[in-house]
C-alpha cells in the first residue's frame, strides 16, 4: 500500500502556476525530503496532499483514500509553517482536546516528551518562543499517532540544538514504520535524515532518489583557479561561480569543457578539480532545469 499517490497534480494561483504537473508515489514506511528553494511549490504541493487546498488537475490519494477520509481515519498528521495553535490556551489544554479527538492517540505525557515540552504543559501560547511553538506543532501533528506525518519546514525556527533533538524525535517515530514527508531548504537536513530526495523547482519534480542518486543526475564538479577579472558564467559547463580567498571557484556540469575553454582564454593558474556536493548537484539541478 503507498501512503501517497500524486497523479498529475497541478494548482495556479491567478497565472501563477505553482505546481506543474507533479506525479509522485510514497510507499508506506519511505522518510522523504521535498527540497526545494523558495517559491518552488513545496507548500502548495502538500497543502493539496493534506486536502486543505483543491487540486486543479490530477488527484490525491492517502493509503488508497481521499486526503479528507484519511485525515478523519487518523492517518494523517500535519505540522504548517506557521498558525495553528488557540490563542490563550495552554500547551496541556491543546494536546488534551487533542488526544481526545484522535482514535489512537498516544498518551499527553509521550507528545510533550517527544517533542521536548515536558514542563511547560501550563505555559499559554503566547508565551511560548518560536522554537516551543514550533515543538507545540510537532506535538500536535503526532499525538494521534498518524501513519503519516507531514512536516512543512520544521525546523525554520528551530536554534541547532533543538534541531538536532527535533530530527533525533522524527527519526524515532518514523523507525517504527511510519511514512513521514518534510519540506526543507536544507540540503543537510534532507541528506541526513531522509531515505529519498525529491527537489522541486518552479512547481515541477527536478529530480527524485536517494541523496546519492540525487548527486549523480548531474555530474557536477568544483574547478578552481586563481581568480582574474574575467566573467566565467560564460564559460561552457559553468552553471555557478563565486570568488573565494582570491580563487574563482566554478560549478561546471562539464569539467572537461570548461578547463579546455579556461585553457584556451589563458586562464588556467593553478587549476583544481573536485567532486562536488550535494549543494552545488542541487544548484546545478535547478538552473539547469532538466
Ligand atoms: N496565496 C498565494 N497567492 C498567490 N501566489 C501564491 C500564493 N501562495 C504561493 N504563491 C506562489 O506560488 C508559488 C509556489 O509557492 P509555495 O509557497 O508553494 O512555494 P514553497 O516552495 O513552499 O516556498 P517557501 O520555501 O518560500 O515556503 C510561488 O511563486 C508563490 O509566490
Amino acid at each position: 500500500m503507498n501512503a501517497v499517490d500524486l497523479e498529475n497534480l497541478s494548482y495556479t494561483y491567478g497565472n501563477v502556476r505553482a505546481v506543474d504537473d507533479i506525479t509522485l508515489t510514497v510507499p508506506a514506511g519511505e522518510v522523504v525530503a521535498v527540497l526545494g528553494p523558495n517559491g518552488a511549490g513545496k507548500s502548495t504541493t502538500l497543502l493539496m496532499l493534506l486536502g486543505l487546498l483543491p487540486a486543479r488537475t490530477g488527484r490525491v490519494r492517502l493509503f488508497g483514500r481521499t486526503p479528507q477520509a484519511a485525515a478523519a481515519a487518523g492517518q494523517v498528521g500535519a505540522m504548517p509553517q506557521a498558525g495553528g495553535l488557540l490563542p490563550r490556551s495552554t500547551v496541556g489544554d491543546l494536546l488534551t482536546f487533542l488526544h481526545k479527538v484522535y482514535p489512537k492517540p498516544m498518551p499527553v505525557a509521550e507528545a510533550l516528551d517527544l517533542a521536548d515540552l515536558t514542563g511547560l504543559a501550563g505555559r499559554t501560547v503566547e508565551r511560548l518562543s518560536g522554537g516551543q511553538a514550533q515543538r507545540l506543532r510537532f506535538a500536535m501533528a503526532v499525538i494521534g499517532r498518524p501513519d503519516l506525518l507531514v512536516l512543512d519546514e520544521p525546523t525554520a525556527a528551530l536554534d541547532v540544538e533543538a534541531r538536532r533533538a527535533f530530527w533525533t524525535a522524527i527519526r524515532h517515530y518514523a523507525s517504527q514504520g511510519r511514512t513521514v514527508l518534510f519540506s526543507t531548504h536544507y540540503l543537510e537536513e534532507a541528506d541526513a535524515n531522509a531515505d529519498r530526495i525529491v527537489v522541486l523547482d518552479r512547481g515541477r519534480v527536478l529530480a527524485d532518489g536517494t541523496a546519492a542518486e540525487v548527486k549523480r543526475r548531474v555530474t557536477v564538479r568544483t574547478v578552481s583557479v586563481q581568480h582574474q577579472d574575467q566573467d566565467y558564467s560564460v564559460l561552457p559547463g559553468v552553471v555557478a561561480f563565486a570568488v573565494k580567498d582570491g580563487r574563482a571557484v566554478l560549478t561546471s556540469t562539464d569539467s572537461d569543457a570548461t578547463v579546455l575553454a579556461l585553457a584556451e582564454a589563458g586562464l588556467l593558474r593553478d587549476l583544481e578539480v573536485a567532486g562536488a556536493g550535494l549543494e552545488d548537484a542541487y544548484l546545478a539541478l535547478t538552473r539547469l532545469e532538466v
